[in-house]
């Protein structure tokens, strides 16, 4: 079979090849050329999952195997055999190319071309050649090449790689094949490479001139798949398209000639902002007068542009840019891409593997290394290599400087455990010049055996992050657990006869006795439940306020009502609209780009959204956290998700409506990042379902508390027990609905045990913030994170301190507004006000028990009531946070508002209509940020 205009030749005899491990090919009864198809089509389908190595043959190099040229396994036809053996890796590296050759010639394997040997082509008798047949004019040479360098295949000193016409190399032939040679040891450890897709440019073009046609050819030149738009908004459906069907494009190449026609600085910033597109390679072709002066190209560079080009008509220098590009841009970037996968992959390898420096401190370590170690990543990384191992490991440092590898046994030493004696294989590897810069350590039980890992006890969950390196505070739990708090106390359950092991055994009656205090101790229910503090305040608002929002709904039972519901039950599904304008809404992504900043104009969304905030600030919280790839879902599924959690905030509500839900989901963002920031790594899960329970956490909040529905016999507090009614059904309904429809079910591609721990976790999230249990969980996060114990001697497990983490998380969320700058601040006051005010106005027309009587507004002091909401709500807790998380705007914030509100209360200025008199509109940025 042989294809017209190509032919890939052997300048050398080649001997019996030896097949792939998995000797699918042994069929004697076949042709050699019928095998070497079909290891050709073997060799393709193991390329089909890029992470797939190479198939490499395990039996010892330069040997060949009875039975292999008997059965015709040849690397030609059998004409080839005879003459010089070659080293297996070598030919296999030579089926490679041919493979790699074929595909980027884009032949198919029907198209595949007949080896041959061509003798008179042999230079001397010491050379190796390959000779790749030049197929057309403009053959791409280099591309051959360059994907043979980044493959690393052809290494040997005596094997010359050229691609050329099949005849003798000329001299300056030579200088190239000189270029290629390769050492032939890297074969032993090839690099696995990025995947090698068809590369598609997009080019954005205002309009069809010279520069953009001679722009078009250079990329048809390098053979790259082009495809035109001529504005900002098909730019980015094109991409959004693309990225949904995983046909990214590799480069964009904006016209920045002027701003009449493209704004390219606008649409570089947003393409970045776009999910998927961190690493692709932005291009701008600039008018050549622009590189006079720096101030156009450093705005386009800031704004995510990689280069900027000249414009120009010469088609062979606009070739060479282009080329230029291809090698120091792009092709870095696709091997980054590759190793992020790479790590990941070794992260959750089975097998132990750690690599440490040349002074052997421990760089790396994967997950089984932190089980085998019992030690989380923080405890591992840094650390000398001797606090790992009881053995001498004298042997490992000598020999990492002159010889290569070690291969062994060694005592292990686990925290808090005896030595496990382990076999240890230590290959160094060195990443600049030739001696050893990082030594990689792979651990196996004597006698193999890699399950005994999973034997070992383990925490309860792969550790990771490191929550106990939070900043101490000096925060004093007696400040909340003081005298005045009341704790509950189960007489039952402390007369139940309870043994544990730590009971009487081996003890003295006195110690006996104090065991049993203990026990009595820890028997008690609500342990961590100071409910409430003591309110020391003459103010009546104050009391009202934090009376209503801490208590639970017994003190105000007696006066029930039979009245109806105010909350539709049952299947009360919502249609969900998506603005058709969503996609390309350049105001709204202008905002968006500031969507992680503390001083974040939600309100601005809110209007220029048409009250759709959650959709939009949604989309931009998941694309930003990489939701969609987390939760392997489509990004449309996500879309419609938030469409419908949307709809069921109620507009009525002037507070408890879908801006809030986008305010707390903005906080949580910012918080995320801060803990990243700091190095308190969540993982991506658990910031997909913060963000998740963020966005639901009020979902079909009827705006009135759950002390109202609870005395309006409301079938919610009837469901359930009047416990939690309000968080209980944002919860549930949250599930109902998702669960309910696989249009937004966001969940549906998660395993089992995922989908598991994430409900749970999304269920957690949403009933951390009932504000009843707000005491209790402050305290319990006060003495796990402000303790001067590490936090693990203070829980059972690693899940319990990064749970108690991320309760925090979301009820600071979600009482943010008296910490957000001071415009922001207000406006929120107002709305629950407002919102408090008509719950009131209800209790009163319905002769309903009033939950909070001081929220009239006839009489109502707002400085008042925020006065006492931050005093006693917000300001420990405020403290609390900022002393895991740093971010002392917060504190900054809530003080500044604070001295506003007793202003305001000094002056007299107390109802809604007087403070609101006093500011300026919402949606300007606000004064006290940062
Ligand atoms: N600025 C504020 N002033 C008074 N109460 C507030 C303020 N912000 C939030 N809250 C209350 O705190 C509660 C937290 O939980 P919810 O969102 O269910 O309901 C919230 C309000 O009742």
């Amino acid at each position: 079979m042989k294809v017209p205009g190509v032919e890939i030749s052997l300048a050398t005899p080649v001997p019996a090849m030896p097949m792939p491990s998995h000797g699918r090919l042994s069929n004697s009864s076949k042709t050699p050329e019928q095998m070497e198809l079909e290891y050709e089509a073997n060799v393709a389908a193991e390329r089909g999952d890029i992470m797939t190595p190479l198939p490499r043959d395990p039996r010892p190099q330069g040997m060949t195997f009875p039975g292999d040229a008997a059965a015709g396994v040849g690397m030609g036809n059998s004409s080839v055999g005879g003459g010089r053996n070659m080293q297996p890796e070598i030919v296999e590296a030579i089926r490679n190319l041919d493979a790699q050759a074929l595909r980027l010639n884009n032949l198919t394997l029907e198209d595949r071309c007949q080896l041959t040997t061509q003798q008179e082509n042999k230079p001397d008798d010491d050379t190796d050649y390959v000779v790749l047949r030049r197929p057309q004019k403009h053959h791409p040479f280099d591309r051959q090449c360059h994907s043979l360098y980044e493959r690393r295949l052809y290494k040997g000193p005596k094997l010359h790689l050229w691609v050329g016409n099949g005849k003798k190399p000329s001299p300056s032939d030579d200088d190239d094949l000189k270029t290629f040679q390769r050492n032939l040891m890297d074969l032993k450890y090839p690099t696995v490479l990025p995947p090698n897709p068809q590369l598609k440019a997009l080019l954005v073009f205002h309009k069809s001139d010279s520069i953009c046609e001679v722009v078009t050819l250079a990329c048809q030149r390098h053979q790259l798949d082009v495809t035109l738009v001529k504005s900002k908004e098909e730019a980015l459906d094109t991409l959004q398209k693309s990225y949904a069907t995983a046909q990214c494009y590799h480069l964009i190449i904006i016209d920045a000639r002027s701003t009449k026609g493209l704004d390219a600085e606008h649409i570089a910033r947003t393409i970045r902002h776009t999910h998927g597109h961190h690493l692709t390679t932005i291009i701008a072709v600039c008018k050549k007068s622009f590189f006079e002066k720096d101030d156009a190209l450093i705005a386009l560079l800031d704004a995510g542009v990689n280069r900027c080009i000249a414009e120009t008509t010469n088609l062979a220098m606009c070739s060479v840019e282009l080329k230029q590009i291809l090698h120091s841009i792009i092709r870095p970037h696709n091997v980054m891409s590759t190793q992020q996968a790479l790590y990941t992959a070794l992260h959750r390898l089975k097998e132990v593997v750690l690599i440490t420096d040349d002074l052997l401190r421990i760089q790396y370590a994967n997950r089984a290394t932190e089980r085998l170690l019992n030690m989380r990543l923080d405890e591992i990384i840094s650390k000398p290599l001797a606090d790992i191992f009881v053995s001498d490991l004298s042997t490992i440092s000598e020999q990492g400087k002159s010889i290569k590898e070690f291969d062994g046994i060694l005592t292990v030493r686990r925290k808090n455990q005896e030595g496990i004696p382990m076999h240890v294989r230590v290959v160094p590897v060195a990443c600049i010049g030739s001696a050893p810069t990082h030594l990689i350590f792979n651990f196996d039980i004597p006698g193999g055996g890699m399950d005994f890992i999973a034997t070992l006890p383990q925490p309860k969950e792969a550790p990771r992050g490191s929550l106990h390196s939070v900043r101490r505070c000096s925060f004093d739990v007696r400040s909340i657990a003081s005298d005045g708090l009341r704790r509950t106390s189960l007489a039952k359950l402390t007369s139940l006869p309870l043994e544990a092991p730590i009971t009487k055994e081996n003890c003295s009656a006195d110690e006996a006795r104090l065991i049993d205090k203990v026990l009595e101790f820890l028997k008690r229910e609500g342990l961590y439940s100071p409910q409430m503090k003591e309110i020391r305040t003459d103010d009546p608002i104050a009391t009202d306020l934090i009376g209503a929002l801490l208590t639970g709904p017994s003190v105000y039972s007696s006066r029930r009502s039979s009245n109806d519901s105010i909350i539709r039950t049952g299947n009360s599904t919502r249609t969900a609209i998506v603005p058709a304008k969503m996609k390309a809404n350049p105001i709204v992504m202008e905002l968006l780009e500031e969507s992680l900043s503390w001083d974040f104009d939600i309100f601005k969304l809110e209007e220029i959204t048409d009250y759709h905030p959650l959709l939009y600030l949604g989309m931009e919280m998941f694309r930003r956290f990489d939701v969609f790839a987390t939760l392997n879902i489509d990004e449309n599924v996500c879309k419609a998700w938030l469409a419908v959690i949307e709809a069921h905030y109620h507009k009525s509500n002037t507070y408890h409506n879908s801006t809030h839900a986008a305010d707390v989901m903005q906080a949580t963002g910012a918080f995320i990042t801060q803990l990243t920031n700091r190095e308190m790594v969540m993982d991506r899960m658990d910031e997909a379902t913060a963000l998740i329970a963020a966005a639901a956490h009020d979902v079909d909040h009827p705006g009135r508390s759950s002390a109202f529905l609870s005395n309006s016999n409301n079938p919610l507090a009837i469901l359930y027990n009047d416990l939690t009614v309000l968080e209980n059904h944002h919860a549930a309904i949250t599930f109902k609905l998702t669960l309910g429809d696989d249009k937004i079910n966001i969940f549906k591609n998660l395993d089992k045990e995922t989908y598991k721990s994430a409900r749970s976790t999304i269920i957690d999230m949403i009933l951390a913030t009932e504000m009843t249990r707000h005491f209790e969980h402050l305290a319990k996060f006060v003495s796990v994170f402000g303790s001067e114990v590490e936090p693990r001697e203070l829980v059972q497990s690693e899940e319990e301190t990064s749970i108690l983490m991320r309760r925090m998380l979301i009820k600071v969320a979600d009482v943010s507004n008296p910490a957000r700058p001071m415009q922001y601040c207000i406006e929120w006051a107002r709305r629950i006000a407002e919102e408090y005010f008509m719950q009131t106005d209800e209790e009163k027309q319905r002769h309903l028990p009033i939950v909070m009587p001081m929220f009239d507004r006839a009489t109502c002091s707002i400085p008042k009531s925020q006065i006492g909401f931050i005093e006693y709500i917000i300001q420990d807790m405020m403290h609390a946070w900022d002393s895991f998380i740093d971010m002392p705007q917060l504190i900054t914030c809530m003080q500044i508002n604070y001295s506003q509100w007793k202003k305001y209360d000094e002056q007299g200025v107390n109802t809604l209509a007087d403070i609101m008199a006093k500011q300026p509109p919402v949606g300007n940025k606000p004064s006290n940020s940062k």
